[in-house]
């Protein structure tokens, strides 16, 4: 089987143009297909010295495989003309086009996964679409109700309760529901994709210190512990909640297969200081397999061909591993 990969280079201005025609160059065992403007793409290779050649792609033809310096296009078109390293909010509207043809794609199956370059929040609500990030976009898309965002390195991954909300509002959104929601997605999705039989989960408190016996707040007390006891008593394994800023350490990590983090910049950060530019991000709980690159959109280093591809060589091929397993 080849799998068939939709890789949406996210914003137009960015790197993720940079990224998707620097992989183009290599040997993929799948088919990579991007959604993307191909005048942008052959504008962005010449800028970058790098030889393409964009073939339409045929859903009715028999899947090829990726061929060096060849990239399937679905055709999209820029709203404005783009300039590498200047965003530009009239390509709002563009960028999600694309999510959402890459969305249908997979639910229609024409697709087998999703890899997503990065795009920039921000010009897109400025074009005026409330956009939070793809794996809000994508579980709205998708109709599905609670998603999760993990993030993998060698040797660490780290689920996040919470995603793209204002540290204001996380305390409120640690619930009993959506926690149990979550740690239940990830130990499943644990064993079913990462092959883990007995996962072991290793959960973070909310407060400093988790909470401190209730002295420095009482979410661990009231909400943490009693969702950790009954996800146990069904038979899995969560421990803790745990101190975060003492947990990311050998003697815990060493035997957990997953941190799970009450918020995004409690986990990512630790993620990413381990592995910034080969971690790749997975939403799990979506009817369909997408993974991420771990950085943004890299505005100053677009069209100048310093961009690393590390994180997307990753995110694909962890696309194309997932793929084979789902039709296993
Ligand atoms: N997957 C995504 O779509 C995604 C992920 C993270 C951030 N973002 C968005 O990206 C925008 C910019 O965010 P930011 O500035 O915080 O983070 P960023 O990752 O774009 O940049 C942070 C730093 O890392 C460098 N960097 C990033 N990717 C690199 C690469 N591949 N090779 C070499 N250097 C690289 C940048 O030059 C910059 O110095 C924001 O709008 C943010 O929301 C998107
Ligand atoms: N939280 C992600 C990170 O820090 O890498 C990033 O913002 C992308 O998230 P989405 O995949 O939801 O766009």
């Amino acid at each position: 089987m080849i799998p068939r990969i939709a890789i949406t280079p996210g914003e137009p201005a960015g790197i993720g143009p940079d990224l998707v025609l620097k992989i183009a160059q290599q040997e993929w065992p799948a088919q990579l297909i991007a959604l993307a403007d191909k005048e942008m793409l052959l504008q962005r290779a010449e800028q970058l010295g790098l030889p393409i050649s964009l073939v339409d792609f045929d859903p009715a033809a028999t899947a090829q495989q990726h061929q060096k310096g060849q990239l399937f296009v679905v055709q999209h078109d820029l709203e404005s003309a783009c300039v590498a390293g200047q965003l530009n909010e009239k390509n709002g509207h563009y960028v999600v086009e694309t999510l959402t043809t890459a969305s249908q794609g997979n639910m229609d199956g024409l697709f087998d996964a999703i890899v997503t370059g990065p795009v920039h929040k921000g010009i897109i609500n400025q074009s005026g679409i409330p956009f939070s990030g793809h794996t809000e976009f994508f579980a709205n898309h998708s109709n599905t109700s609670d998603v999760v965002m993990l993030l993998a390195t060698e040797g660490l991954r780290v689920a996040l309760v919470t995603t793209h909300i204002p540290l204001a509002y996380v305390a409120k959104a640690i619930t009993p529901e959506r926690l149990t929601k979550v740690a239940t997605i990830l130990y499943k999705d644990l064993q079913t994709k990462f092959g883990i039989k007995q996962p072991k989960v290793l959960v973070c408190g909310l407060n400093p210190h988790a909470g401190e016996g209730g002295h420095l707040g009482r979410e661990e007390i009231e909400i943490i512990e009693p969702v950790i006891q009954s996800l146990n008593a069904e038979g899995m394994e969560f421990i803790g909640p745990l101190p975060a800023d003492t947990l990311f350490q050998p003697k815990y990590l060493d035997s957990a297969d997953a941190v799970l983090a009450m918020y995004h910049d409690q986990g990512l950060p630790v993620l990413k200081f381990k592995g910034f530019g080969n971690a790749v991000n997975i939403t799990l709980g979506l009817p369909y397999i997408r993974t991420s690159v771990d950085h943004g959109t890299a505005i100053d280093l677009a069209g100048t061909g310093t961009a690393n591809t590390g994180s997307m060589e990753v995110a694909i091929a962890n696309a194309i591993k997932m793929a084979h397993e789902q039709k296993a």
